[in-house]
């Protein structure tokens, strides 16, 4: 849409234009009525467009007016701008500059133009950076930023952060806008950023040092409680241990103790016997097996006894496993113990004869009389000193040393598939045979003064002579029981014999072997009773309960069984 302003310039100049055919045409002073009216028209048209101009006029100058406030406004928001604007020309040197940037520089404004920028910078390097700056500027025609050192009021240090764009002008060398920002608190503000950032790297870094090395010191710690804990562990279960074979000896020693009485005491002088003193001396100081045969009571108990204490194993304790009376359904428990649970009735953990043996040496009584499974975990045990605990997967070692005996011929055991070959020839590696007493009867008399002796002591007794012919029937009997019968005869005549000399004829004829009766008397009932319960009770042993006691052999219960011995007097020898 058109304005005033164009309206009236095309009318004036429409004007003109009339007027100016006008006077070519006519010479002045010549006037038709016709032009007279023209003239007035245009009278009328140059008075209208004269007032048009006054408007125009008017508006012009309420615009001026505008222009200059805006002016004013401007140069008020250039000057007080919180960014100091300069225009440098293209050597740097300041062509215009906001009171902003006058102030910055510490100057009035009217001092500052025309003077060269670089004598504001604070060092040669910064004057380097914004000759480069400004070249640049200029070659690239964008915004460039750079940051230099400038002194300011006083001679203080500004941190200026400059940002420059080339302005061209037509026909002129052009100049350089450039705003600066007093970057100076900022950049102490990052450079105490920055310090403090380093100082909490370090502490970072010191304490991090500090918790590694307190870490690791505490892993160390834990690792030597561990360890200390474990190795405690051990001692204690060590300990333990110790402690349950201290006990288990105790009660196994005294238990033997109250058993054995003459531990250690062989006599006798026979050819036959100082044979096996022989041998047992030839073999006692090794780590060799000995199987000792010999009838029952020939004194297999007490050779092994001495093998054991003539060997460096004397204080280690020799356990003794009489394998006839082990009961059946607990003989691998016994020999080689039980874990808790391992089955029903094991509530506690036991250690077996073969642990307790450990160090020492373990006799195996009756050996033809082993079970023929338990025989092969023997074997075992013999070949490679190692078993388990009945209900652990554990394998222990041990170190012992092993003296076998049978009162039974075992190679015809042997023949009858009773007895294992290998664990035989495993056994029989050095063979002592005991001989009965029969074969020996010039030992008989020492060994009826040593019982005497033994028993007076025992008893408070004073028998201190055997006749001749007492003497002469004791080594006339065959004596099938050995030694132990011996022992018992003179045990019991000890007993009964009244003074000094030992009498022992009407107990003594009641041990005569089956089938001599002759000479024999006639005895009652009642002493064959004690003669018989006495005999089975040694053959067993004195053991009176069980499958293989005495009172399952006599048909009687044990209760009957001890009821008779007291009836009798039979007490355990
Ligand atoms: N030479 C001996 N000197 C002294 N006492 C002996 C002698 N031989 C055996 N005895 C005694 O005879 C008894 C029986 O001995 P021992 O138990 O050692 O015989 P054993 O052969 O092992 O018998 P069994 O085969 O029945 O087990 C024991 O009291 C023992 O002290």
């Amino acid at each position: 849409m058109a304005t005033t302003k164009d309206r009236s310039s095309s009318t004036a100049a429409e004007l003109r234009r009339h007027a100016e055919e006008r006077l070519q045409a006519k010479p002045d002073g010549v006037h038709s009525p016709r032009i007279k009216v023209e003239m007035q028209r245009l009278d009328h048209e140059l008075k209208v467009h004269q007032i048009e101009l006054e408007m125009q006029n008017a508006e012009l100058h309420g615009t001026q007016d505008e222009l200059e406030l805006s002016r004013d406004r401007y140069a008020e928001l250039y000057d007080y701008a919180p960014v100091g604007y300069f225009t440098f020309d293209v050597y740097g040197v300041i062509r215009e500059v906001n009171l902003t940037g006058a102030r910055l520089l510490g100057g009035e404004k009217r001092h500052l133009i025309n003077k060269p920028f670089i004598s504001f910078i604070a060092d040669a390097d910064g004057r380097a950076i914004f000759s480069n700056h400004l070249q640049l500027v200029m070659q690239r025609q964008v915004m460039l930023r750079c940051e230099i050192g400038l002194t300011g009021k006083d001679g203080a240090l500004i941190q200026g952060q400059l940002q420059s764009v080339a302005v061209a002008i037509e026909n002129k060398a052009g100049c350089i806008l450039t705003s600066i920002v007093d970057g100076t608190v900022r950049k102490q503000l990052e450079a105490e950023l920055k310090k403090a950032h380093d100082n909490l790297e370090v502490i970072i870094g010191e304490r991090t040092g500090e918790l590694v090395r307190a870490n690791e010191q505490l892993t160390e710690e834990i690792d030597e409680r561990k360890k200390s804990e474990a190795s405690l562990q051990d001692a204690y279960a060590e300990i333990k241990q110790l402690k349950d074979r201290l006990q288990a000896e105790n009660i196994y020693l005294q238990q033997e103790a109250s058993q054995v009485n003459n531990f250690g005491d062989i006599i006798g002088q026979s050819n036959a016997i100082s044979y096996v003193f022989f041998r047992v001396e030839q073999v006692a100081p090794m780590d060799a097996t000995v199987l000792l045969l010999g009838e029952t009571g020939t004194g297999k108990g007490v050779i092994a006894r001495t093998i054991h204490s003539h060997s460096a194993r004397k204080d280690r304790p020799m356990i003794t496993v009489n394998c006839t009376s082990l009961p059946a359904n607990l003989s691998e428990s016994e020999l080689f113990g039980r874990e808790k649970g391992a089955f029903t009735g094991a509530h506690a953990r036991q250690m077996g004869r073969f642990e307790l043996a450990d160090g020492g040496t373990i006799f195996l009584d009756e050996i033809g009389e082993m079970p023929l499974e338990l025989q092969s975990k023997l074997l075992r045990v013999i070949q490679d000193g190692e078993f388990e605990r009945l209900g652990s997967p554990r394998t222990i070692k041990v170190n012992v040393r092993i003296i076998a005996a049978s009162n039974r011929n075992l190679e015809e055991e042997i023949r009858n598939g009773r007895f294992r070959e290998d664990l035989f020839y495993r056994l029989n590696v050095f063979p002592i045979t005991i001989p009965p007493l029969r074969q020996r009867t010039e030992d008989i008399p020492l060994l009826v003064n040593h019982f005497i002796a033994k028993f007076n002591k025992k008893m408070g007794k004073r028998i201190d002579a055997v006749s001749k012919e007492t003497m002469a029937a004791l080594q006339g009997y065959h004596w099938p029981g050995n030694v132990r019968e011996l022992e018992n005869v003179v045990e019991r005549a000890v007993i009964t014999s009244q003074g000094n000399a030992l009498q022992v004829v009407d107990r003594f004829d009641t041990f005569r072997k089956q089938g001599d009766i002759q000479g024999q008397e006639i005895k009652a009932l009642a002493d064959l009773e004690h003669d018989h319960i006495l005999q089975v009770l040694q053959k067993t042993g004195w053991r009176i309960e069980g499958k293989n006691g005495a009172a399952t052999l006599l048909g009687l219960n044990a209760s009957t069984l001890r009821a008779r011995m007291r009836k009798f007097g039979i007490l355990r020898q």
